[in-house]
């Protein structure tokens, strides 16, 4: 399976069926799982009591698991119950009966002198929210000093949303098995997580995923590379539709993200009470005046000659006028970014916007735009299931920002970003983005996978720049990541393409 792949609790449920009926016993899947676990405990933390707390399912089987062996390699272990012995049953049961030490039920001394907490008290079995009895046990493990060691993911967070459910613990690692979740990469799950280890517990076979990881091992093989014998016209268009004369930046912050990840010619489109702000600054983009929708839909004739990609939306205001534009490049046979005010335009009447949009088209909306043209509400963890959701419904990619971006096909493929700094929290941050996008169509990418590089590039090329970082910063470290990603794989620097660089912030 591919390493990428992210699975949801009913798809880990189904590749764990596979592997049982290709023959492999579910409770040599469980042994593995709390041999995982306890492993990771050795290697993270030196030998100090621990208290494993047991909830009352197959998460608490794994922790009875990983309980025993630590005891066989005599780490001081306490195990303590949130449920009574009798909920226990099948291979929980059994690893609950093979436990030989003494089991307790949780009260306010169970955590006293412990140095690790093992929490195994609920996994993907989650249904409600946590209340109660149990609520106050997970208050009293976040309240506790020691690290908590999480079994698949913390306690109280929703597997398939990264939403918590009631309460949460916070982990300061987690051990999941065979493939991340999505609670593993969206937030407040995955700052819940802390440190994500991914462990091989025996399930085999292939798997149909839908949705994966962001990295470039996804896209990288499309990426565009310039050639000896290309030239800039094969390199692709950019056109920037500019707002008014005291609006002109974010403009040109997408000209330049365009243009610095490699597109041949990007070319400013100006009203012409701008232009003259626009000549003073740009240098190798170039300028042309275009006041209303039929002027844009002129410039939209260089389709013919390039692979033109238009951007709009980047502090052109929320206006008719700027949804007749958006309309003239989607009626013409010019690729289309649509950001911000283009899309808070057609707030009210987003079906005139998804009736011309096409299935390689990109929109771009932060939570806001997003909630003003799809006409939801956002909620802590429907992120996932709202991208895929609105990319059916507009008929085009969507890419939902934030932590962590999704990048949504309308036939159900998704990928979650997970290599965005704090710092790409910005003003004309996002701008740059729709320029690396459109940049990368124009190269000849398709929009979902121009879409993840982009987004991608955008992560690495933030954690490049760090702490201060202003948006004009990102097309001035469009290079080195460039550099550092043509390069062949083995001299590759692990600090922007590794997994677990991105997992850490
Ligand atoms: N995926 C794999 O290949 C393997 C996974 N393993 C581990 O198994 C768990 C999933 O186990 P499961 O038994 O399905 O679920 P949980 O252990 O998470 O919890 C289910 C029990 O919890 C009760 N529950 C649910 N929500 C609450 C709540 N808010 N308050 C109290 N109790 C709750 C639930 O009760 P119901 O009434 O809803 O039935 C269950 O009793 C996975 O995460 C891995 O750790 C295998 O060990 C290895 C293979
Ligand atoms: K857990």
């Amino acid at each position: 399976m591919n390493p990428l792949a992210v699975l949801s609790a009913k798809e880990m449920r189904a590749a764990e069926q596979a592997a049982i009926n290709g023959g492999v016993a579910s409770a040599a899947l469980m042994e593995t799982a709390g041999k995982q676990v306890a492993e990771v405990a050795k290697q993270e933390w030196s030998k100090r009591p621990v208290a494993v707390i047991c909830g009352p399912g197959n998460n608490g089987g794994d922790g009875f698991v990983a309980a025993r062996l630590l005891a066989e390699a005599e780490w001081p272990v306490k195990v303590v119950r949130v449920c009574d012995r009798e909920t226990l049953k099948g291979d929980a049961k059994l690893m609950a009966d093979l436990y030989e030490g003494e089991v307790s039920e949780f009260d306010a001394n169970a955590l006293a002198g412990v140095g690790l907490i093992i929490d195994a008290i609920f996994g993907t079995g989650l249904t409600r929210p946590i209340e109660g009895d149990v609520k106050t046990a997970l208050e009293a493990i976040n309240a506790h000093p020691a690290p908590v060691l999480s079994v698949d993911i913390p306690s109280g967070v929703s597997t398939d949303e990264g939403a918590v459910l009631g309460f949460a613990i916070q982990a300061a690692r987690t051990v999941t098995f065979h493939a991340k979740q999505p609670a593993h990469l969206l937030f407040p799950g995955r700052a819940l997580c802390g440190v994500v280890d991914v462990v091989d517990i025996g399930i085999t076979g292939e798997f149909d995923a839908k949705i994966f990881e962001n990295h470039p091992s996804l896209w990288g093989a499309r990426f565009p590379r310039p050639s000896w014998m290309g030239h800039k016209y094969e390199r692709g268009h950019v056109m920037c539709v500019s707002g008014g004369p005291m609006s002109t930046g974010a403009a040109r912050l997408a000209a330049e993200g365009a243009l610095r990840i490699g597109a041949g010619l990007v070319t400013m489109l100006s009203p012409s009470a701008a232009a003259p702000v626009h000549a003073s600054h740009l240098t190798s983009i170039m300028l042309r005046e275009a006041n209303t929708a039929d002027e844009i839909a002129g410039h939209m004739q260089d389709a013919e000659k390039s692979n033109l990609v238009t951007i709009i939306g980047p502090a052109t205001g929320v206006s008719e006028q700027t949804r007749d534009k958006t309309l003239a490049i989607l009626n013409s046979s010019a690729g289309a970014v649509l950001d911000a005010d283009a899309l808070t335009s057609f707030a009210g009447q987003p079906d005139a916007l998804f009736d011309v949009l096409r299935p390689d088209d990109v929109l771009t909306p932060h939570t806001g735009e997003f909630s003003r043209l799809f006409s939801v509400e956002m909620k802590d963890g429907g992120k996932l299931d709202a991208a895929r959701a609105a990319s059916k419904k507009a008929g085009c990619i969507v890419v939902l920002k934030g932590p962590d971006t999704i990048i949504a096909a309308p036939d159900g493929l998704a990928i979650i970003n997970s290599n965005a700094p704090p710092d790409l929290a910005t003003a004309g941050s996002g701008d740059v983005l729709a320029g690396l996008i459109a940049g990368l169509k124009a190269q000849g990418m398709g929009g979902f996978e121009a879409a993840a590089a982009g987004v991608w590039f955008h992560g690495a090329c933030g954690q490049t720049i760090g702490p201060g970082l202003i948006a004009e910063d990102l097309p001035k470290a469009v290079p080195s990541v460039l550099r550092q990603l043509l390069k062949p794989l083995q001299e590759q620097d692990d600090g922007l393409t590794s997994q677990q660089g991105a997992q850490q912030q």
